[in-house]
C-alpha cells in the first residue's frame, strides 16, 4: 500500500503537469491544422467563443499550405481575450454543442489553463518554427495518452503494467519536447496546490484505500489480463481502420481528433449500473436512438462496428470495462447523432440534480473525449429518456459522500471531480456489483464470528497443560513450536533418541539437526526418557517416519495412557504390510486408542515461519477432530476437520510418490505441459485407489489431496520431489537416500502402492512407474517414454 500511495502521489503530480502541457499544446494544435479546411472552421469556433469578430487570418499565398504562423500570430494577439473566453467556455457546456473545436477543447484534458503555460506560450511560442510546432503536436499525442494513463492511475482504475512504461517514456518526452523542466514544473505545481497535504488527505479516505487495494490486487493478480490487451497501442490505426479488435481508438482518440481523422468506429456501451449490454443490444439501441435514417446511413458506412468483440469480454472480463471508467461510451466520431444523444441527457441531469451534476458533466466530457464532431445541425436531436439513451447513468448519493474539501479541491484541480468512479473512491466494479461483493463479504465475516464464538479453541487450550511430541525431526519440531506458540505455559515435550539434540533444545533452544537457525520457544523442551516425556501429557503428537512407527509405538504402548489421543502427522504406507498409520496405531496401541491425523500442504519450514497454512484434522471421532482444531488452529494455521481418515491418509501417502514423479519431470526438463498432465493423472490414480479403499472422492480435492499434491509436486522444499529430480539427473537411489538425514516417505511407499493397487484391482500407471524407477528397473527417461505409449483412455 505504501508503494501504491507513492505511485499515486507521483501520478497526481504528473497529471497536474500533464494538464498544463496538454492545455498549452491544445492552443498550438488549434493553430496548426496546416492546409486543412478545419483550420478555418476552428478559427470560426475560436471567434465565436471569444467574441472577437475582428480576428482574421492574414495569410499570404505562401501561407496557403501552412496556416500555423498566421494563426499563431492571431492567437497571440488576442491571447488575453481568448483565455477569458476559454475559461468562460469551460463553465459553459452550451458552447460545446455547436462547434467541433469547441467540443475538442471541452475535453477534460483541456479544462484548465495554467499560468506557467501561458508564460511559456508568451515567451517561447512567438515565431515558433513549424517543425517545433509539429513537435508539440506530436507531444500532444504522447501527452493525451499520458493523461489518459495517469487519469487511470489517479482515479479508481488500476494500472495496467504498460501504464508505467507509458508514463515514464511519454511523460518525459512531453516535457522534453516542450522544453519544460519536469522537476521544476512538478515542484511548482506541488507547492501551488499543496499537493502533499491534499494527497495525504485524499489518500486517507476510505475510498482511496479501496482503490489502492483494487489496484494492488489487479497489479499482482491480473497482470497478465492487462498484458494480453493491446490497450496502449503505440501506433495509430491507419486512416479508416477501426483499430481492429483492440482499444487503440480508446486511448488514441484524442490524437485522432486532433489530427482530424474522423475514424469510423463502433460503439462500446457500458451501463454504469453494472449491465454489460450485448453487442447486438448496443447496436440496436444506438440505431434506435439515432433514428432509422441515420441508422441505415451509419450501417452503410460501417459504423457501429465494435472496436472489440464484446463477446470476448463476457464474465471474466466484465470488470475490465468498469476499470476503464471513462469508457461509458466509445462511439463513432462520425456518428455525431449518438454523441449528441449522450450529451443531451447529461445536460438535463446537470440542471436537475445539482449533487450529481459535476459527475454527469465530466462523464459527458470524457465521453466526448472519446468521440469528436457534433454539428449544430444535429444539436436539436430530441432529448431522450434513459430508456432510449445508450447509457443510463445513475450516480448514487453515496458517491458524493466522504469528500473532504481538500480532496474535492484536488480532484477538481485534476479535472476528476466530475467522474462518478473517482468519487466512489477507486472501486472498479459498478456500484451494484460492488455492493453485492461487500454484502457477501460481510455475511462471510458474520458467519465466521458466529461460528468463532461457538468454537472450542480457547477452551481446549485452556484445559491443556502438556503435549508430548514423538520424533524431533523437521515436522515434529515445527509442530511442537506451533503448539508452544499457542500458549506460553503449555509444556511441549519432545521425545527424542539423540541426547545431543535434547541438550541443544533445552539449553540453546535450537534443534541442532533439523530446522537449524530457528529459535524455539522456551516452553519446548526435550528428553530421551519416554516415561518422563509422556507423564502428564494430554495429547501425543506422532512425527516418527512411517517405517519406524510400529517399532516406536510398540515401545511406548505400555506407558502411554489409553485416554491420550495420538495425533499422527506421518504420511506413508508401511512396507511389508501396506498398513496406514491408523492401522499401525490400532495394531500397537489397541483398536480403541483415540487417534487423529493431521495432513495437508504444510512444509515444516513454512510452519516455523508462521506462513499461512491450511491442514485437515481427520478422525473417525468428530469430537476429537474438533478438539484438534481447537488445539492447533491459530492465525497462521487453519485446521479443517474430516471424518474420512482413509481418504486423508491415502492422499498424504500417495502424494509423496507422485511428488517423486513430479521431480523426475522437473529434472528431465519436460516442461509445464508434462507436469500438469502428470499431476492430473496422478490425482486420478490417487482417487481411483482411495475410492476403492472406501475414501470419499471429495477428500482428494481437499487440502490433504489436491492441496498437498500441489505443494509437493511444485514446491522446491519437498524432499520427495528432490529425490525425483536427482533420479532424473542420473543419481543412484542409495546415494540420494544416503545423502539426506531427512525422510522421503515416497521412496518406501511407492513399492507398497503397487501391491495395494493389485489387491484393489486398480491400475495406477504413473505411481507404478515411479516404483519401477526407484527399483532400478527403468530409467526415468524410459519410464516417461513408456507412459506416453500407454493406450489413450477415456477420462473417468
Ligand atoms: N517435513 C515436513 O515438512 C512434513 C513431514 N511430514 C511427515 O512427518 C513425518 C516425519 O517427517 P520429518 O519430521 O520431516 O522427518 P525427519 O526426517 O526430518 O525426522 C524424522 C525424525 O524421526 C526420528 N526417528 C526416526 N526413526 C525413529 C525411530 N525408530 N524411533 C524414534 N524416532 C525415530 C528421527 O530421529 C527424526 O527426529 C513423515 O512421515 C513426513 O512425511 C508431514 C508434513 C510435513
Ligand atoms: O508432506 C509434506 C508437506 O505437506 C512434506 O513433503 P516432503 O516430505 O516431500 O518434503
Amino acid at each position: 500500500t505504501d508503494l501504491a500511495l507513492r505511485q499515486l502521489a507521483a501520478a497526481m503530480g504528473h497529471l497536474k503537469a500533464m494538464h498544463e502541457a496538454i492545455w498549452h499544446s491544445a492552443f498550438l494544435v488549434m493553430l496548426q491544422e496546416p492546409s486543412h479546411h478545419d483550420s478555418r472552421k476552428g478559427l470560426t469556433g475560436v471567434q465565436k467563443l471569444s467574441g472577437i469578430r475582428k480576428m482574421s487570418i492574414q495569410s499570404s499565398k505562401a501561407d496557403e499550405d501552412d496556416l500555423s504562423r498566421p494563426l499563431v500570430a492571431v492567437v497571440l494577439e488576442h491571447l488575453d481575450a481568448l483565455v477569458l473566453a476559454l475559461r468562460k467556455f469551460d463553465d459553459n457546456m452550451a458552447f460545446a454543442k455547436s462547434e467541433r473545436y469547441v467540443t475538442t477543447l471541452k475535453r477534460p484534458v483541456y479544462m484548465r489553463l495554467y499560468l506557467p503555460v501561458l508564460k511559456w506560450l508568451n515567451k517561447d511560442a512567438k515565431g515558433l518554427p513549424v517543425e517545433q510546432l509539429q513537435a508539440v503536436r506530436r507531444s500532444i499525442r504522447h501527452a493525451s495518452r499520458c493523461l489518459w494513463t495517469l487519469s487511470l492511475a489517479v482515479g479508481d482504475v488500476p494500472q495496467p503494467p504498460m501504464v508505467r512504461r507509458m508514463r515514464s517514456r511519454h511523460g518525459a518526452a512531453v516535457f522534453e519536447e516542450l522544453g519544460l523542466s519536469q522537476a521544476a514544473a512538478m515542484q511548482d505545481i506541488a507547492s501551488s496546490f499543496k499537493l502533499d497535504e491534499a494527497i495525504e488527505e485524499y489518500c486517507s479516505s476510505d475510498n482511496v484505500l479501496r482503490m489502492l487495494e483494487a489496484l494492488e490486487v489487479l497489479l499482482s493478480k491480473n497482470a497478465q489480463h492487462w498484458q494480453g490487451l493491446p490497450l496502449w497501442s503505440e501506433e495509430q490505426p491507419a486512416n479508416g481502420d477501426t483499430g481492429g479488435p483492440n482499444f487503440a481508438l480508446l486511448q488514441s482518440d484524442a490524437s485522432h481528433d486532433l489530427d482530424d481523422k474522423q475514424q469510423p468506429s463502433g460503439s462500446i456501451a457500458v451501463d454504469l449500473n453494472g449491465r454489460y449490454p450485448s453487442q447486438a443490444e448496443v447496436r440496436r439501441r444506438s440505431n434506435e436512438a439515432a433514428g432509422p435514417a441515420r441508422s441505415a446511413a451509419a450501417d452503410d458506412k460501417g459504423l457501429h462496428r465494435p472496436l472489440m468483440p464484446l463477446s470476448n469480454y463476457d464474465k471474466g472480463d466484465e470488470g475490465f470495462f468498469m476499470k476503464m471508467r471513462f469508457n461509458t461510451f466509445l462511439f463513432s466520431p462520425a456518428d455525431s447523432s449518438s454523441q449528441q444523444q449522450r450529451f443531451e441527457p447529461q445536460e438535463r441531469l446537470c440542471s436537475s440534480d445539482a449533487a450529481s451534476s459535476s459527475s454527469q458533466q465530466s462523464a459527458v466530457a470524457v465521453s466526448l473525449s472519446n468521440g469528436a464532431a457534433t454539428s449544430s445541425a444535429e444539436a436539436d436531436v430530441p432529448a431522450h429518456s434513459a430508456e432510449s439513451s445508450l447509457h443510463h447513468i445513475e450516480v448514487p448519493a453515496r458517491l458524493q459522500r466522504n469528500k473532504s474539501s481538500a480532496s474535492a479541491d484536488l480532484a477538481r484541480d485534476l479535472g476528476l471531480d466530475g467522474d462518478p468512479y473517482s468519487q466512489h473512491g477507486g472501486v472498479f466494479y459498478p456500484p451494484a456489483e460492488s455492493n453485492r461483493i461487500r454484502g457477501s463479504w460481510k455475511q462471510l465475516m458474520r458467519w465466521s464470528r458466529i461460528l468463532g464464538r461457538s468454537e472450542n479453541g480457547d477452551s481446549v487450550l485452556d484445559k491443556t497443560d502438556k503435549v508430548v511430541v514423538f520424533g524431533g525431526g523437521s515436522f515434529g519440531t515445527a509442530m511442537a513450536v506451533s503448539l508452544a506458540r499457542q500458549k506460553k505455559d503449555l509444556n511441549v515435550t519432545m521425545l527424542l533418541r539423540d541426547p545431543y539434540i535434547c541438550k541443544s533444545i533445552n539449553t540453546a533452544h535450537q534443534n541442532s539437526r533439523y530446522l537449524q537457525g530457528y529459535k524455539l520457544p522456551s516452553n519446548v523442551v526435550a528428553t530421551t526418557a519416554a516415561q518422563e516425556a509422556i507423564e502428564g501429557a494430554q495429547y501425543a503428537l506422532h512425527a516418527v517416519p512411517v517405517q519406524h512407527s510400529r517399532e516406536f509405538l510398540s515401545g511406548i504402548a505400555d506407558i502411554l495412557p489409553k485416554h491420550v489421543p495420538v495425533i499422527s502427522v506421518s504420511k506413508g504406507l508401511e512396507r511389508g504390510t501396506g498398513a496406514l498409520m491408523s492401522d499401525v496405531i490400532a495394531a500397537t496401541l489397541g483398536n480403541k486408542h483415540p487417534c487423529a491425523f493431521l495432513s495437508g500442504p504444510s512444509f515444516a519450514k513454512e510452519v516455523m515461519d508462521q506462513r499461512p497454512t491450511g491442514i485437515v484434522a481427520a478422525s473417525k471421532d468428530k469430537k476429537l477432530a474438533r478438539v484438534m482444531q481447537g488445539l492447533f488452529a491459530s492465525p497462521a494455521l487453519r485446521v479443517n476437520t474430516s471424518t474420512d481418515v482413509v481418504g486423508v491418509e491415502i492422499c498424504g501417502a500417495l502424494k509423496n510418490v507422485l511428488a517423486i514423479a513430479a521431480g523426475i519431470v522437473e529434472g528431465l526438463d519436460l516442461g509445464h505441459n508434462a507436469m500438469a498432465a502428470l499431476i492430473a493423472q496422478g490425482c486420478s490414480e490417487i482417487r481411483w485407489l482411495a475410492e476403492k479403499m472406501g475414501a470419499k472422492p471429495e477428500t482428494v480435492s481437499g487440502l490433504s489431496g489436491l492441496g498437498d499434491i500441489m505443494l509437493t509436486c511444485y514446491g522446491s522444499l519437498s524432499r520427495n520431489r528432490s529425490v525425483g529430480i536427482r533420479l532424473a539427473k542420473g543419481d543412484q537411489l542409495c546415494d540420494i537416500v544416503g545423502s539426506s538425514h531427512q525422510v522421503a516417505e515416497g521412496v518406501s511407499t511407492a513399492g507398497v502402492v503397487v501391491a495395494l493397487a493389485l489387491r484393489m484391482h486398480v491400475s495406477l500407471p504413473v505411481l507404478t512407474a515411479v516404483a519401477q524407477v526407484l527399483d532400478g528397473a527403468l530409467t526415468p527417461t524410459q519410464a516417461v517414454a513408456d507412459i506416453m505409449t500407454l493406450p489413450q483412455i477415456e477420462e473417468k
